[in-house]
């Protein structure tokens, strides 16, 4: 049977976005594809399993690197107070990326406030010297960058050796292939859908294809994994990314340069939770 009430939603759904999208084109297949998708998980012989997708928790995670840092507590509290899940933490040491963004001490400002889990996302080089200190300053996730480990199994198991759940991030070049032989010791794959360094740039299209390809990687292997994206996510792909495959979505620019932040957090909620991804 066709459940209207879910047409209709999407229906308005997919016209609000439109209004607070550039490239609405986009959006808007994906919004139709997402019905469609809809309708058919509802029908009788559509299995369990697939309808429990329906229920599944989209991850949405500000990027404190955007925030005011000279109001830093007050947008601390506005994402403790919204419908965000995760705060996303960007480590950058000027030399794995060409900028400096911030060490311990705003760690530990964040982990003060913060009431919600704290992703870390490391653009170091040798990132290993550091995860101790950064789970003891309140890392519940510690991502490392594919590019930066020699030893990355090692790696990974020292990040759950701290405790944390342990992700790895790849460049837009790196192709998710390479996590084959690591990948059932994952709890997170974080890929860059920017070259990182900075926050409001431009999304690279190339994204969609690494999504699929990781999704049909972790088939039957590591079903669990958190799919996130990182870098020019916003009203304009977040569905796409969705359908794509996606679970956990990044975004900096898109929250805190909103008229307002809070209300641009659930936009992005509600539309990730009636996307359907299959
Ligand atoms: O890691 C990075 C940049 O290197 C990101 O987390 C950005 O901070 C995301 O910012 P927007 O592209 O959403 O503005």
């Amino acid at each position: 049977m066709v459940n209207f009430s879910i047409v209709m939603k999407n229906f308005r759904s997919s016209f609000v976005t439109c209004i607070f999208s550039k490239s609405y084109k986009e959006v808007v297949i994906a919004r139709y594809e997402a019905i469609f998708r809809q309708i058919s998980l509802k029908d009788s012989f559509v299995p369990r399993n697939h309808r429990n997708i329906i229920e599944m928790n989209y991850i949405i995670a500000p990027s404190i690197l955007s925030a005011d840092f000279g109001n830093l507590q007050r947008d601390i509290e506005m994402i403790n107070q919204s419908e965000a899940d995760w705060f996303h933490v960007d480590v950058m040491d000027g030399v794995f990326v060409p900028n400096i963004s911030f060490g311990f001490p705003i760690m530990a400002a964040v982990k003060k406030h913060a009431k919600k889990t704290l992703d870390v996302h490391l653009m170091i080089v040798e990132p290993d010297k550091y995860i101790e200190a950064f789970a003891k300053a309140g890392a519940d996730r510690i991502t490392v960058h594919y590019e930066a480990c020699t030893h990355l199994h090692r790696t990974i198991e020292n990040i759950k050796a701290n405790g944390c759940k342990a992700g790895v991030a790849l460049n837009p070049h790196t192709p998710v292939t390479l996590l084959q032989d690591v990948i059932e010791d994952l709890d997170l794959v974080l890929i860059m859908s920017v070259n990182p360094g900075f926050g409001g740039q431009q999304f690279i299209h190339n994204t969609y294809k690494k999504i699929r390809d990781l999704k049909a990687m972790i088939q039957g292997r590591n079903e669990d994994l958190a799919i996130e994206v990182d870098g020019g996510v916003g009203l304009q792909n977040i569905a796409t990314l969705v359908s794509a495959g996606a679970n956990a979505f990044v975004a900096g620019n898109a929250i805190f340069a909103a008229e307002n932040p809070t209300d641009m957090i659930s936009k992005m909620k509600s539309i990730t939770t009636s996307a359907i991804q299959i």
